[in-house]
């Protein structure tokens, strides 16, 4: 028996993924493209065009089509997704005999013209059909709560771009509130600190570094370092620095109290029937930015609320997006109305 063509896809500001119906996740890349000024050609996509990032001459620009969870450049998001589709397709072995089907998740926060732009660019890349998925109800999906009950279910999900929560019952998200704020802007924030306290000018890519490695919400009972290389405001020559990771928690402490912040005004719109469901089986953490160490501890002792981390918090959207893709006929409408597959 041969799979369907059918595939979901994970739009993220930060990574792309790609699951191919009966198969899975078949492709992880950064959404990250290099371009060739004045041609438009493509250098690198992926993972090596995230590599060039900081390191091009002056003729090639590194570019992330997708910022803060929305379409900044909707050409440029049509080529990156053109080329993962291709690339998924020939990594599943499947012949590019039928047009697709693909069902692609968005920010809830999407506008309906941003909607149809995500829409449109996946029908030019030659998909049959494209329909979205708001990415808190993937998200619940793929961490397998039971949403079509008629107990209240939350998700805060930490991507790159934004931060987004839901609260879910009876296969309908009940509330959901954004900001275009994520992961990125933890690493915008240790760029800064470098060059206000350190005179140091160091690439996005170096402050991610420090944050992968040593950041924190709040301190271990170790203190940890790293050195690391940028330039010297001062004398203009590179320098190597060891920075420690209180400094890194520190550059933090903003970017937890707004997600505190999100979770409140999130719990003050929905009845209380369902703040009782939500206190007692706690709120449910997907997106890498939930990565960030202590985060569930210090969000659950700040909202008085049981935390937990999916299983695979960066796959968990693409994981969600590609059940309802198995279920691609019976789920015609699952913005509004979804059973997820035990
Ligand atoms: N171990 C980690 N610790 C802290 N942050 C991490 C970790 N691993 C990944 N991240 C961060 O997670 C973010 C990417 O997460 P994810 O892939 O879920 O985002 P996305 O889906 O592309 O973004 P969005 O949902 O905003 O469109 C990046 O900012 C990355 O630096």
């Amino acid at each position: 028996m041969f799979a369907r063509r059918d595939v979901a896809v994970d739009l993220g500001t930060t990574n792309t993924l790609v699951y191919v119906r009966g198969q899975g996740i078949v492709l992880r890349e950064p959404s990250v493209m290099a371009i060739q000024q004045g041609t438009g050609a493509i250098c690198a996509v992926g993972a090596v065009a995230k590599q060039m990032i900081g390191r091009t001459p002056r003729d090639i620009v590194v570019v992330r089509p997708i910022r803060d969870g929305a379409i900044a450049d909707l050409q440029t998001t049509s080529k990156m997704i053109k080329h993962f589709l291709e690339k998924a397709l020939k990594v599943s072995q499947l012949k590019r005999l039928v047009k697709p089907r693909v069902i692609i998740s968005v920010p809830s926060g999407i506008t309906a013209v941003e909607k149809r732009a995500v829409e449109n660019a996946i029908l030019q890349v030659g998909a049959k059909h494209a329909r979205t998925i708001k990415e808190p109800m993937a998200a619940a999906i793929g961490a397998s709560l039971p949403i079509g009950d008629a107990t209240g279910s939350m998700v805060v999900d930490i991507g790159g771009g934004t931060t987004e929560t839901a609260v879910i019952s009876l296969g309908r998200i009940v509330t959901t509130r954004s900001v275009r704020s994520g992961g990125d802007a933890i690493d915008a924030r240790i760029v800064q600190y470098m060059k206000k306290v350190h005179n140091l000018a160091i690439g996005e890519p170096t402050a991610e570094t420090l944050k992968l490695s040593i950041g924190a919400i709040e301190a271990d009972v170790n203190q940890e370092y790293l050195n690391v290389r940028g330039r010297d405001l001062v004398t203009g020559l590179p320098k190597t620095l060891s920075v420690s990771s209180s400094e890194i928690i520190y550059t933090l402490h903003e970017a937890i109290d707004s997600i505190v912040e999100l979770v409140r005004t999130t719990l003050e719109r929905i009845p209380p029937e369902l703040s009782a469901d939500i206190i007692e089986r706690g709120i449910v953490l997907s997106g890498g930015g939930t990565l960030l160490r202590n985060l569930d501890d210090v969000l659950s002792a700040k909202t008085g609320i049981p935390v937990s981390i999916v299983e695979n918090p960066l796959d968990c959207v693409a994981i969600g997006t590609g059940k309802v893709l198995e279920d691609y006929d019976s789920s015609s409408r699952w913005d509004h109305k979804l059973q997820p597959r035990a």
